[in-house]
């Protein structure tokens, strides 16, 4: 009964700080040696498995995540500030696509596992690092790498926390539809709902936990009768047993034997079953009979000898929302120490391999001429990113920035596309233009 939650989140990696073009002052010395340190490096954006998380519901909420900028080099041959990485917390058995190539990224599976999804940018390079004999007083310096974007789509297999469970009617699936988001079929015969609903339950204090309404229960269901065997097998994968009795009376229905025959075919199904945690709740209490009922229910559970240990009865009318909060934060407690039963994962076949690797940029660029601009147009990610990184101001950077363009074979491009000197070039995604020259 894994159902599959889903997120899709932005995501902004930190660019990497400016390097820097300054030179060494000294007293009596006019013009000293390159003295311009490195950006630091941009914040990454990191996914880590915390085990206390169930569901991606954080992520409905909270769709945007950016790492901070690396800090600029300084004077001195100082290096700057590397910018924290950002950590979002997923849970255990979360998968991570791109969510615009729809490539795998990875495959969190265990706790404190961590990917990363947006790289931070290096740092630039300041002008000591471009120091030769030939040029002892580079004036190039570099800016920080722009950090990676990328859309994310999260997926979540998950399993229920809580199954309810109890006789046709006994009001399963009101429950899960006025505590959590599912929309559940409700209605005033038997056999309602024959598919298990799932909804997500978030509390006030921000703990959440999957809640499964499951079909009603019948006599005989461990033999198959109704929808048994099906249900019975879904109740065996959840961690906490809601059991839910009817007080309304109506149908002369008596809540001490309903509830008795349920106990009966969970033990009949698996004995194990009556050893799970379990909550018993009484339901339809704004009904005239249904506080006298629950008296007398109460008496007829403490007498006999022959049931489990109730620990607790809660009274509760979904359709007035009395006692349901209560229920919630008792269910939530109740998980919290809950053990984990062996049935309760998922099939394998649901974890893929461990893809962790970015792919290479691939030095891939594009050069067109766009008639309304009367302008050639260079795009591609390692031109756009060169751009990036080049300090415009400064003559000599600009002069690096068009060697690397003609190392990379834009220049040849450009004339086998029939470029003539002094044509305009622009740079995609930037308002860079410059002149064509053979
Ligand atoms: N008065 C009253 N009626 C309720 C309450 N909760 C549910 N009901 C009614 O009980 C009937 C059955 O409710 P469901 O939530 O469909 O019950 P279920 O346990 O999911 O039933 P199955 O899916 O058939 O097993 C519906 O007519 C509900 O309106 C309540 O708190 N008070
Ligand atoms: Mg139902």
């Amino acid at each position: 009964m894994a159902f599959v939650d889903q997120a899709q989140v932005e995501l902004k990696a930190g660019k990497g700080g400016d390097g820097i073009v300054s030179f060494r002052h000294e007293k009596f010395v006019a013009m000293g040696g390159p003295f311009g340190g490195d950006g630091g490096h941009g914040g990454s954006i990191i996914l880590k498995v915390d085990e206390g998380l169930r569901t991606l519901m954080d992520f409905r909420y909270n769709r945007h995540f950016k790492a901070q900028a690396g800090g600029n080099g300084g004077t001195k041959g100082m290096t700057g500030a590397s910018a924290d990485d950002r950590i979002i917390k997923v849970p255990e058995g979360t998968l991570v696509y791109d969510a615009d190539t729809g490539e795998l990224l990875g495959d969190l599976l265990e706790n404190g596992q961590t990917l990363v999804v947006a790289k931070g940018g290096r740092g630039g390079r300041g002008n000591i690092r471009f120091a030769t004999p030939a040029n002892p007083a580079p004036e190039i310096s570099e800016n920080g790498e722009p950090g990676q974007v990328r859309n994310i789509r999260m997926e979540l297999r998950v399993l229920a926390d809580v199954g309810l469970v109890g006789f046709p009617s006994a009001g399963k699936s009101t429950l899960l539809s006025v505590v959590s988001n599912a929309k559940p079929k409700i209605g005033a015969y038997h056999f309602t709902t024959i598919d298990p609903n799932i909804g997500l339950v978030r509390l006030a204090d921000g703990r959440d936990f999957v809640m499964a309404d499951l079909p009603g229960l019948i006599e005989g269901a461990s033999q198959g009768v109704g929808l048994g065997f099906e249900f019975l097998r879904h109740v065996e994968r959840t961690r906490l047993i809601l059991h839910l009795v009817d007080m309304s009376g109506i149908e002369g229905n008596d809540p001490y034997e309903q509830y008795r025959k349920i106990l009966t075919e969970l033990k009949e199904y698996d004995p194990t079953l009556l050893e799970r945690p379990q909550i018993v709740v009484a339901t339809k209490m704004d009904m005239p009979d249904a506080a006298d009922l629950l008296a007398t229910f109460k008496k007829q559970v403490q007498a006999d000898s022959g049931l489990p240990a109730v620990p607790e009865i809660v009274p509760i009318s979904a359709i007035q929302q009395n006692g349901v909060n209560q229920l919630m934060i008792l269910t939530a407690n109740t998980l919290e120490t809950a053990p984990v039963p062996e049935s309760y994962h998922l099939e394998p076949e649901t974890t893929a391999e461990k893809i962790y690797k970015f792919k290479e940029e691939k030095p891939e660029f594009k050069v067109e001429w766009v008639a309304d601009e009367n302008t050639w147009l260079i795009s591609g990610q390692a031109v756009e990113k060169l751009f990036a990184m080049t300090n415009m101001q400064r003559e000599a950077t600009i002069m690096r920035f068009a060697r690397k363009l003609r190392h990379m074979g834009v220049d040849e491009r450009l004339k086998e596309a029939g470029a003539k000197n002094g044509d305009d070039v622009r740079i995609n995604n930037s308002d860079f233009v410059f002149e064509f020259s053979e």
